[in-house]
């Protein structure tokens, strides 16, 4: 597998300063004027949750049972130390990082994360539109508060994966729209999450009785309301549209996509026969399901156990990555995520293996303090 260093573009090398972000912070630091953000990563959770509710700050900072599995990933990277190789001559790093046949700025991407509009008013909006200035793809999921074609379009010419949380198989038809309209609207590569098929059991949302799908708003169901296949079977068979019965549609909406029960391996085929760019598996754990991955011929892995968020007592992401990069690294493009917090850890699982990192808490974290705003000096 490449490395960032390996990649070779006809892009022009961007025009880096040495120290852009540093060299504009001091210099208006000169002129007596101090950043409106902090640039210490570990108090963006504190300045999160004091800007949001208890609920919805407790929905981005829940983990499952005791939270157990969140705290080992973030563990697993202390285990882990950056050892450097000094006089090595080379040029301003190129972070750049090709991932199927397109190059991205960065070698991350922003992790799919539903119901944004609960951490800031234009919620997936500012989201995809920061990742287009910053030329790194932006994950739409199947559970987001803003629609597949409204995203795209604040996304412009930004790169943007579609993430599925996949209905059974009585509900194909949904599927194939879901699909056929991602693709329609300019998303490029599928990633399909097999951890979720039920949310796990999460101690912060029970205490506060907070599902986000579940609220008078219906927030969380963008993409099924706007769905012409859903709103269709929901009337043929309610007798009504579901605007007369909005409570209804937006529980049956969630056990469509949440319909706790399973899928097999054989079973994507049925992607495969209806997305014809790459496919790609969140929530790998285990070399043998590294391996069926790449039996079944799909084009990527994310070693990923959703931040904790679904099983507890669960191992750390990281301590797995190395032994899946062992057995199958040459075969598909491994992402990682899972208690990314800051640069170095994106460096560590870079080093062990992992071609790009996506971003989860992080990010919405700073949705949540700034909205897609860029800091500025005052
Ligand atoms: C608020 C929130 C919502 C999420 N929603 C989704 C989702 O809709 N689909 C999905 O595949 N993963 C979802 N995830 C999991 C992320 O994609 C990612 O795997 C996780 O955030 C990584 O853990 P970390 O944030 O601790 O690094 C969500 C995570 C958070 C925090
Ligand atoms: O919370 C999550 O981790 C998640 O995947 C999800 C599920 C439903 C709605 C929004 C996010």
């Amino acid at each position: 597998m490449t490395t960032p260093q390996d990649i070779k573009s006809d892009k022009p090398i961007p025009k880096l300063t040495p120290f852009t972000y540093e060299n504009d912070v001091y210099q208006a630091g000169r002129k007596g004027q101090k950043p409106s953000i902090t640039f210490n990563c570990h108090d963006w959770e504190t300045l999160a949750k004091d800007r949001l509710s208890a609920d919805s700050f407790g929905y981005v900072w829940g983990s499952a049972g005791t939270r157990d599995t969140d705290d080992n990933n973030k563990k697993a990277f202390k285990k882990w130390g950056i050892v450097p190789s000094r006089l090595v001559k080379s040029d301003f790093p190129d972070l750049r990082t090709k991932i199927f046949g397109e190059t991205y700025d960065y070698p991350i991407a922003m992790a799919p994360v539903g119901v944004q509009r609960i951490f800031h008013p234009d919620g997936e909006t500012a989201s995809a539109k920061a990742a287009e200035k910053e030329n790194v793809p932006y994950i739409l999921s199947t559970a987001s508060s803003t629609s597949i074609e409204d995203v795209a379009k604040a996304n412009g010419n930004g790169p943007r994966w579609y993430q599925l949380y996949w209905p059974v198989s009585e509900n194909n038809d949904i599927t194939v729209s879901l699909l056929s309209r991602a693709k329609a609207a300019g998303y490029k590569v599928l990633v399909v999450t097999l951890d979720t098929y039920i949310l796990g059991w999460r101690p912060s949302d029970l205490n506060n009785a907070y599902n986000p799908f579940i609220r008078p708003d219906d927030i969380g169901v963008a993409l099924g309301f706007t769905d012409p296949v859903y709103r269709r079977k929901f009337e043929e068979e309610h007798g009504k549209p579901i605007e007369e019965d909005l409570g209804t549609a937006a529980t049956e909406w969630a056990h469509t996509v949440f319909p706790g029960v399973s899928h097999g391996w054989e079973d994507l085929k049925f992607l495969q026969e209806h997305w014809d760019g790459p496919i790609v598996l969140k929530g790998i754990q285990t070399v043998a399901d590294a391996k069926r991955a790449v039996d079944y011929g799909v084009q990527g892995i994310v070693v990923s156990n959703h931040g904790g968020r679904q099983q507890d007592g669960g191992i750390a992401s990281l301590d797995v990555l190395p032994e899946i990069v062992d057995a199958v690294g040459d075969d598909l493009e491994i992402i990682f995520d899972s208690g990314v917090r800051c640069g170095a850890d994106i460096a560590k699982a870079l080093a062990l293996g992992a071609k790009m990192v996506l971003i989860g808490r992080p990010y919405v974290y700073g949705l949540a303090i700034q909205g897609e705003g860029e800091y500025a000096m005052c």
